[in-house]
């Protein structure tokens, strides 16, 4: 297993957030996290990062239990790369300066500036561009390619289709498959959007008030588990 969550509690302040998250990632699977907003499918995330206090439960990277406090640096070193909601690209940097911010902890793998172009043309094309001044749904691909280019086991993406139209929405999912299916890099989804987790993942977690409620094969999401966990 690449990431395991075993039963994690985590609290902002007082707040008690999630309660016994167990989910688990193994190598070159692709998870997708399902849920209505505010259930803490980012709270989760954040759990792996350490941005938020994990007070009991277990977390581990590749089979290696961690300490707490966790901290980012170790999900990164462990090969876990996050892309957040609401890509953070820096707007004074081109897309060709943008991309080796994710090389900080790189790790060997396939990723360079030339295959993540290769992957995202549109990267190549742009590259001399302000990465501030691109679409909604290239500064996505921007910074995915980014989070790539530490070669990561398993990316991790908060509501990546978030604010992008339909049609873009259909090329991440293709993006996405591809570079699974190509690459082997494991997926943890957090998603709404049904369209996307069925592109990309193969099976699902959904959330509810800080608990897994229901998990299974993404084929077996329908419309009953949809509409009970999504809203939809
Ligand atoms: N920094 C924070 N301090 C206190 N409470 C927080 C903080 N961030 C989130 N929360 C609360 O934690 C709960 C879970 O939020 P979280 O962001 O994990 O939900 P989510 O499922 O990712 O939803 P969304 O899609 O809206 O981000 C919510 O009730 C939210 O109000």
């Amino acid at each position: 297993m690449i990431l395991e969550l075993d039963g994690v509690h985590a609290f902002y302040g007082e707040a008690h957030i999630l309660h016994g998250v167990s989910l688990a990632v193994a190598e070159g699977e692709r998870v997708a996290l399902v849920g209505r907003n505010g259930v803490g499918k980012t709270t989760t995330v954040n759990a792996v990062l350490g941005l938020v206090r994990v007070r009991a439960g277990a977390v581990r990277f590749h089979g290696a239990a961690q300490t707490l406090p966790l901290r980012p640096y170790r999900a990164a070193r462990a090969g876990i790369a996050v892309v957040v909601q609401g890509q953070r690209i820096l707007p004074n940097l081109t897309v060709r300066e943008n991309l080796p911010l994710g090389a900080a902890v790189r790790r060997p793998g396939p990723w360079t500036l030339a295959s993540v172009c290769a992957m995202f043309p549109i990267l190549a094309e742009r590259a001399a561009t302000p990465g501030t001044a691109l679409s909604g749904g290239q500064q996505q691909m921007l910074a995915i390619g980014r989070a790539l280019m530490a070669n990561p086991d398993l990316l991790i993406l908060d509501e990546p289709s978030e604010g992008l139209a339909p049609v873009v929405v259909d090329e991440l999912g293709e993006a996405l498959d591809r570079l699974a299916t190509r690459e082997g890099t494991a997926l943890l989804l957090i998603e709404q959007h049904l369209g996307l987790i069925r592109r990309a993942a193969r099976q699902f977690h959904a959330m509810a008030k800080g608990r897994i409620v229901a998990s299974g094969p993404v084929a077996g999401l329908d419309e009953a588990v949809l509409h009970e966990h999504l809203g939809v």
